[in-house]
């Protein structure tokens, strides 16, 4: 398994001759200058990364749901019981979640990985068991998990890229299920944006706003607790984070090593990539926002990571979902850069080359 020190060592900024390729042909193809929009950003981000232009296309698709329990569960920040995750992760694995429905129509495949459920889970097919913990501890008593956790999340999520990559997924998609998990996520949020809990905090599976003061509250406490340095994200990871964040964030940290394009879901999977950016800046390059989640923190959190998102449908579920909707855009941006033909080829003429007299 690569350490994460190799990891980060191997993440590389983006190709820019490939990404010049891939602006000049967009240039040449059968459509006005500029038309398909951000469309066109994607394709070359995809070119950039893959150091081709046309890049190879991103299917298939992989879809990974870190599954994790929360301590902090136990301060009454969500009205749904804990045991929800491990029933849930079930639910995965029968292939009946949304994530799984929304998968099937784009043709990705799911896995799913105990990072961390409370529950001991049976030896179900097609479940990878890679349980840091039985959950973490209560951010709001203590660290949520040692440094040493913080690192074997983290580098768990870097093994499970690089497995999906050689298994022969060419593009990946980060999803999660973890009940609580929208704390930890602000908390995260919160530590690496600057701004404050009341700022950052939605209302997660959908709670009243008492229990939304109450939630702000908890985080704002967990924060004054351990005063987390942005500076050092394994650290803030530990003290206020979950196991599927850190194993999101290596998923990032080894997609962007393997030069393959990964999907971002919703604020789950924002905090996990604020903390992928704080340890390898450059491994953000190759992520594509799959869509912009109802809870504050997501929008703060791809603001701060420059990623616009690519869908913008009021979702607040989680599991990879909003991702997974995502990807047909994804695949089409890149299969236009591939496949449509350009001015030339097609004997269309360009009102540019008209206009400048070029031939
Ligand atoms: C049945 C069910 C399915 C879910 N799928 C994703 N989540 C989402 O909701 C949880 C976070 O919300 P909170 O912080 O408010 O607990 C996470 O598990 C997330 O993936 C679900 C939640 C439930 C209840
Ligand atoms: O943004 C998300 O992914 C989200 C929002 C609410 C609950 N679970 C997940």
């Amino acid at each position: 398994m690569s350490t994460l020190e190799e990891t980060i060592a191997a993440i590389r900024p983006l190709d820019e001759s490939a990404i010049a390729e891939a602006r000049a042909r967009q240039d040449r193809m059968t459509k006005p200058r500029g038309s398909l929009g951000v469309l066109e950003d994607v394709s070359v981000k995809l070119a950039g990364l893959a150091g081709a232009c046309p890049p190879e296309l991103p299917e298939p698709a992989a879809v990974a749901v870190f599954a994790s329990d929360h301590g902090v569960h136990a301060q009454g920040v969500t009205p749904w019981p804990q045991e929800v995750t491990a029933q849930m992760v079930y639910n995965f694995l029968a292939g009946g979640a949304v994530v799984n429905v929304f998968a099937a129509q784009v043709g990705a495949r799911v896995t799913v990985v105990d990072i961390g459920v409370a529950a001991d889970l049976e030896p179900v097919p097609g479940l990878l068991t890679y349980k840091v913990a039985p959950g973490t501890a209560d951010m709001t008593q203590g660290p949520a998990m040692t440094p040493a956790q913080a690192r074997q999340a983290v580098e768990t999520g870097i093994r499970v890229a690089g497995e999906l990559a050689a298994s022969g997924a060419r593009c990946l998609v980060a999803g999660d299920m973890g009940i609580a998990n929208t704390t930890a996520s602000a908390a995260l949020i919160s530590v690496f944006t600057g701004l404050g809990p009341d700022e950052v905090t939605g209302r997660g599976t959908g709670i009243d706003d008492a229990m939304l003061a109450h939630k702000v509250d908890v985080i704002g406490r967990a924060l004054a607790l351990h005063r987390p340095d942005p500076a050092d994200p394994l650290g803030a990871l530990a003290a206020v984070g979950g196991f599927e964040h850190g194993a999101i964030a290596g998923f990032i940290l080894g997609g962007a090593a393997a030069r393959l394009p990964v999907v971002l879901d919703g604020v789950i999977v924002g905090a996990s990539a604020l903390v992928a950016a704080a340890l390898a800046p450059e491994s953000i390059a190759g992520c594509l926002a799959g869509h912009r989640s109802v809870e504050p923190g997501h929008t703060a959190a791809l603001r701060h990571l420059g990623l616009r998102p690519l869908i913008d449908l009021d979702l607040r579920l989680g599991e990879g979902t909003g991702a997974v909707l995502a990807l047909p855009l994804v695949q089409s941006a890149a299969r236009a850069l591939r496949d449509v033909a350009t001015f030339d080829s097609a004997g269309v003429t360009d009102k540019d080359v008209l206009e400048t007299g070029q031939s």
